[in-house]
């Protein structure tokens, strides 16, 4: 077992309404179990997950019990609550080692029936002004995607109107458009931002409302426009999420929801409850990244996932199993992950 420390530049920040995110830190770690050595990486995101300090404890800890108490015991300590990050990194070395031992790829090792080659995958395109964001999502349409993720909710809503309206103009009707307001608006600007999205067919918005306004976001819900929850994840449970009708989509991001197995029963449970998952990375690396790739596989007719996310980091942990080509990314097929440990490092 081992623990490296990495950190990773973003090639250009990624700008949104609670600020720009430029460099991803986090942990590598390998965990030896089954004759296999299994890759796991916890890369805790300040605001969603706990501090990277706190990780970098909780994951050293949870490897020491697991060798000398076994895997079960080291998974009882890891609450999703306290360390979602150490939880994930474990928990994706972990899956990846008994996936390898059982000679198939993770997607099948959460649900053996599926076959699944690639899952269709949105662009990220960041905060910018109108002209740039035009560029952007053109740039993004003729590499291929036909779903685009804009961030809004850093500007006044009339500029976030003006900017969507132009990429919809730009990129025609059949482009489909989500935004991505990161918890920036009032109850008021939400309503007139949906009710002005409407015409311009933005399927939905993802966290309109703060974190914690569930019957805010409950009166939002079930109109043209949908609403997502995101940052809600973060404290609230997804049972009092889908309990309260607070979301027509569920974004599972398995850095902030404690890994691939989780991230993977929370998403089922959406769908049995009639709220469609997408699942998205806190832009990881690339063993984070392909663990996320493995759990939008293993849901069937998956809507198109926040996983094109590589491009937006300038280095990596290693070669990238799961490239985005025409707008879908590729699933690994090889045992686990589908990653060979000796290639991936900080
Ligand atoms: O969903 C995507 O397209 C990419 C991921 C993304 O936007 C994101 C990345 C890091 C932190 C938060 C978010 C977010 O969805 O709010
Ligand atoms: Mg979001």
């Amino acid at each position: 077992m081992s623990i490296d420390e990495f950190s990773l530049a973003l090639s250009t920040p990624l700008e949104t309404a609670s600020g720009p995110i430029e460099t991803r830190q986090g942990l590598l770690a390998r965990y030896d179990h089954r004759d296999e050595t299994g890759l796991g990486e916890a890369t805790p995101l300040p605001g969603w997950t706990e501090s990277l300090s706190a990780c970098r404890s909780t994951l050293g800890r949870a490897l020491e019990t697991a060798e000398s108490e076994g895997h079960a015991s080291a998974l009882l300590d890891l609450e999703v609550a306290d360390a979602p990050a150490a939880r994930h990194g474990f928990t994706t070395a972990l899956f990846d080692a008994d996936a390898r031992a059982e000679g198939v790829p993770l997607y099948q090792w959460l649900d053996e029936d599926r076959r699944c080659e690639s899952v269709p995958v949105n662009a990220t395109i960041g905060d910018a002004d109108a002209s740039e964001t035009v560029e952007r999502a053109q740039t993004a349409v003729d590499r291929g995607f036909d779903c685009l993720k804009l961030k809004v909710g850093a500007r006044p809503v009339a500029a976030d109107v003006d900017r969507v309206r132009a990429v919809r103009e730009a990129v025609g009707d059949g482009v489909t458009l989500r935004a991505d307001a990161n918890a920036a608006w009032s109850r008021e600007e939400a309503v007139s931002a949906l009710e002005e999205f409407g015409p311009l067919d933005v399927a939905y918005v993802e966290q309109p409302l703060p974190a914690d306004d569930l019957d805010g976001l409950a009166d939002l819900a079930g109109g043209p426009v949908g609403v997502a929850v995101d940052e809600t994840l973060v404290d609230h449970r997804v049972a009092e999420v889908l309990e309260r009708d607070a979301a027509d989509v569920l974004i599972v991001k398995p850095m902030v929801l404690g890994g691939p197995g989780d991230a993977h029963t929370i998403a089922t449970r959406a769908r049995d409850a009639g709220v469609e998952p997408v699942v998205t990375t806190t832009v990881d690396g690339v063993v984070a990244r392909t663990a996320a790739v493995h759990v939008a596989a293993a849901i069937p007719d998956v809507a198109p996932c926040g996983l094109a996310t590589a491009e937006l980091l300038a280095e990596d942990l290693g070669p990238d199993p799961a490239p985005v080509d025409d707008g879908r990314i590729t699933v690994p097929q090889s045992p686990g992950l589908g990653m060979d440990p000796s290639e991936v490092g900080p």
